[in-house]
């Protein structure tokens, strides 16, 4: 019983709603966006039909964070703070430690900041959260839903790096994945729109937003997964590299007199991706302004696409085929462009997208033109759903 609040910080956004609990009734649901870039678009859609809007610089997480939480109660959504009994927080990186989640308390917080190293761009921002939420209300029921999670069923031969083993054994190096939250929720959503159980499908789900990932489902369980060790693997993203030759990341420190990692590490997290490469923005939306008469703009545009391409195909190998795929998040939600041509490249394995159909933002619909073998789902996300379900389950261990 009571108010359930889920907190989502993703590197460029905070996401928070507000649900009632147990009917999962949403109160509030609120984001802010292009933290750190500029013109920040807030909106907060609470009671009924309400909708608070504005456009602002806000400049990091704890900024964000600070903007919901006065927002909750500058408009009224609550009377009090001690009105909301339980909080989940979307933690990126688990490691080995946390296969599940897990009812926060100091050493968790230890654990999770100890973690800094496994998803640089999201952990320390899950933990400023969980710090900031601590301050106002100390002893209510927390948790951490860690995205990580989803991928622990991966088996070896597709979580294990080519290097000397004993590197796993004794530090932990491996691949973990992310945006398990997301890909778990839209695997589930698919099922119900197949009419079978999650346990018989290949799926490949597509997270594309700013982090993007691409997934492999099999027997309804994360089979292998774009991001590796770190969020920073896998496909071009808004800032962050994908995968590159590991050899290029020691040239290019010799060739910039980089001597500390960390800073090269900086470099393909803030500054590469659609922003390195078209000079002009990590935003999808700002490139597609510009891409008719920007080159570079169009480049990145169009390595993202391959870059997705090339893992659904892949994993279209890995699985032996799928009963189908699935865009989401903020890019596969509402780039009508993207999902169009990622999809006409794969037409060779039977996956086609009726442009008709494909003409809507985030709405949850099959996409699949007729006779494709291979259908094409699109399903808004919804890791919040999933954070304040683990709330009540993990309360109800308890009892
Ligand atoms: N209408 C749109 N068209 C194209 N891209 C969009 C649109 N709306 C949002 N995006 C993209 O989605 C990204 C944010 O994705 P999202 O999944 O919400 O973020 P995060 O990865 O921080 O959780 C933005 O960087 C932007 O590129
Ligand atoms: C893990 C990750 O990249 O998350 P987000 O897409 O929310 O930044
Ligand atoms: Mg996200």
């Amino acid at each position: 019983m009571g108010k359930s609040l889920a907190v989502n910080a993703g590197s460029s956004t905070l996401k928070f709603k507000l649900f009632d609990m147990p009917s999962e009734t949403v109160i509030a649901d609120g984001v802010i966006d292009r933290l750190g870039l500029g013109n920040s678009n807030v909106e907060i859609k609470y009671g009924d039909g309400q909708k608070y809007e504005s456009v602002e610089d806000v400049k990091d997480h704890e900024a964000a964070i600070q903007l919901m939480l006065d927002s909750l109660i500058n408009l009224k959504i609550l009377g009090s703070y001690d009105e909301i009994t339980g909080v989940g927080h979307r933690v990126v990186a688990g490691g080995e430690i946390f296969k599940d989640t897990t009812v926060i308390d100091a050493e968790v917080v230890k654990q999770i900041e100890s973690l800094a190293e496994y998803a640089p761009l999201h952990n320390p921002a899950n933990v400023q959260g969980i710090k900031a939420i601590h301050k106002i209300l100390p002893d209510v029921f927390s948790v951490a839903v860690f995205d990580t999670a989803f991928h622990t069923t991966m088996p070896a031969v597709n979580y294990m790096y080519g290097i000397p083993y004993e590197y796993y054994e004794k530090y932990g190096a491996r691949k973990y994945g992310a945006h398990g939250t997301s890909h778990r929720y839209v695997a589930g959503r698919a099922a119900e729109m197949l009419g079978r159980p999650l346990e018989d499908l290949k799926l490949i789900t597509m997270h594309i937003g700013a982090g993007g990932s691409i997934t492999a489902i099999k027997d309804g369980k994360s089979y292998d997964t774009s991001m590796g060790f770190t969020p920073l693997a896998g496909i071009e993203m808004a800032t962050r590299s994908g995968d590159v030759d590991p050899s290029l990341i020691a040239y290019l420190m010799n060739k910039l007199d980089i001597t500390d990692s960390s800073d090269m590490l900086k470099i393909l997290n803030k500054k590469s991706g659609l922003l390195g490469v078209s000079g002009v923005s990590a935003d999808m939306r700002d490139l597609e302004k510009v891409q008719d008469e920007n080159e570079r703009a169009k480049l990145a545009r169009d390595i993202f696409i391959n870059r997705i391409v090339r893992y659904v195909g892949g994993y279209l190998a890995e699985l032996g085929g799928a009963d189908a795929v699935v865009f989401t998040a903020g890019v596969g939600e509402n780039d009508i462009g993207i999902r169009q041509e990622v999809a006409d490249k794969l037409n060779v394995f039977g996956i086609a997208v009726d442009p008709e159909k494909n003409h809507v933002r985030g709405v949850e619909r099959d996409l699949s033109a007729d006779g494709s073998t291979i259908k094409t789902l699109l399903i808004p996300t919804n890791e919040e759903l999933m954070i304040v379900r683990d709330i009540e389950r993990l309360r109800n261990d308890q009892k």
